[in-house]
């Protein structure tokens, strides 16, 4: 059995992948942890999310002398912590000798040029970064069993790449056009005004300028263009997506394509039947719909993900169980 120490245990994500974790008999908890001056130190879980009362675990500071006892301790860390402190927290524990899966987008770009310009920070641990793997789990199998550091895909990417990948023979040099839906968890746990419940109302946002479009694109090997809306609702993404697929392509071979699919347990592709939110929230699925125009060339394909889960914490725990071998 592998001992996970969970970083950023209060928040959304953490707490999800807690859950998991908790009810996974390959894996038992280390510990939980927040930072040194968190207002949730010493708590119980199950008092922040009643919905955990089945779990008795408590929220200890990641202090120095709580780093040393994961290093003895765990096998490995999760990360459900912002961009800027899994940047350090992920190298110091990567070369500790620790298995290393991130929720966070540091480690997701291999070329440090992205970091200033997405993150706003310049990235101080290019030899970690040379060691990372992206945690798109279906697509990225081998290089996560050969690595100990691990950056979980983002939420819109999950979705949106689990639909446009099987595609790329077909792309042409047109942009695919995403327009993405996300539930506000999307934003994490901490109080924010356009999170707020009287505030929020179906919108776009981060439009031609969200870091998640080059995240897509370097991970597809093509540009898209690509809108998320905030919507109304609390988990869950509807990604939609149109792209001309080049001339002569069929409906078979659309077909052939995703049945890259088939042996996936947990992605489900169907023709002329588009996915709903709902049928996938507290889940680990991907359920995708797709319709062809083999006139115009033109292909709408819609993914619909829950941002909590294979948007962060059921594919790190995907990527685990893949890169321990269970
Ligand atoms: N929400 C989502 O749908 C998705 C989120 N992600 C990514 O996952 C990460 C976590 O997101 P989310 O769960 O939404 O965030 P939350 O804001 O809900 O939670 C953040 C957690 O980090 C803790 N934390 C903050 N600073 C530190 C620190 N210095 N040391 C240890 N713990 C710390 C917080 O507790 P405290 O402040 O009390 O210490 C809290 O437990 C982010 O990088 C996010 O981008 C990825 C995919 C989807
Ligand atoms: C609704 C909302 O605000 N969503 C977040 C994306 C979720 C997230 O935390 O992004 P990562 O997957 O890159 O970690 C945003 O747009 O920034």
């Amino acid at each position: 059995m592998k001992s996970i120490a969970i970083i950023g245990a209060s928040g959304y994500t953490g707490a999800q992948i807690t859950s998991l974790i908790n009810a996974d008999s390959h894996f038992s908890v280390q510990g939980l942890y927040v930072s040194e001056n968190s207002l949730d130190k010493g708590r119980k879980l199950a008092d922040l999310y009643p919905t955990y009362s089945h779990m008795a675990y408590t929220l200890s500071p990641l202090s120095d002398e709580a780093k040393k006892q994961i290093v003895a301790e765990a096998d490995a860390v999760i990360l459900a912590t912002e961009h800027s402190v899994s940047l350090e927290l992920a190298a110091w524990f990567y070369q500790q000798g620790l298995a290393v899966f991130d929720l966070s987008g540091a480690y997701r770009f291999a070329d440090v040029a992205q970091y200033p310009k997405w993150y706003g920070f310049e990235h101080t641990h290019p030899e970690v970064l040379a060691e990372a793997v992206y945690g798109l789990a279906e697509w990225n199998r081998e290089k996560i069993k050969q690595t100990r550091m691990i950056a979980v895909a983002g939420c819109y990417p999950t979705a949106s790449l689990l639909a446009l990948k099987p595609l790329k023979p077909f792309l042409t040099s047109m942009y695919p056009v995403i327009n993405a839906v996300s539930g506000v968890t999307g934003a994490g746990r901490k109080a924010q005004l356009h999170t707020n419940f009287c505030e929020v109302s179906l919108t776009p946002y981060g439009v031609l300028g969200h870091r998640h479009q080059p995240e897509i694109a370097t991970h597809l090997g093509q540009e898209v263009i690509f809108t998320p809306h905030l919507g109304n609702f609390k988990r869950g993404i509807l990604a939609t997506i149109t792209v001309q697929l080049k001339p002569g392509t069929t409906e078979a071979d659309v077909e052939k394509a995703y049945s890259v699919y088939d042996s996936e347990p947990i992605v489900t592709v169907k023709h002329n039947m588009f996915p709903k939110v709902d049928d996938v929230v507290h889940t680990p699925n991907c359920h995708i719909g797709w319709k062809y125009d083999a006139n115009s060339g033109y292909l709408v394909v819609a993914s619909a993900i829950d941002n909590l889960m294979k948007g962060a914490a059921s594919q790190g725990l995907q990527c685990m169980k893949i890169h321990f071998g269970v």
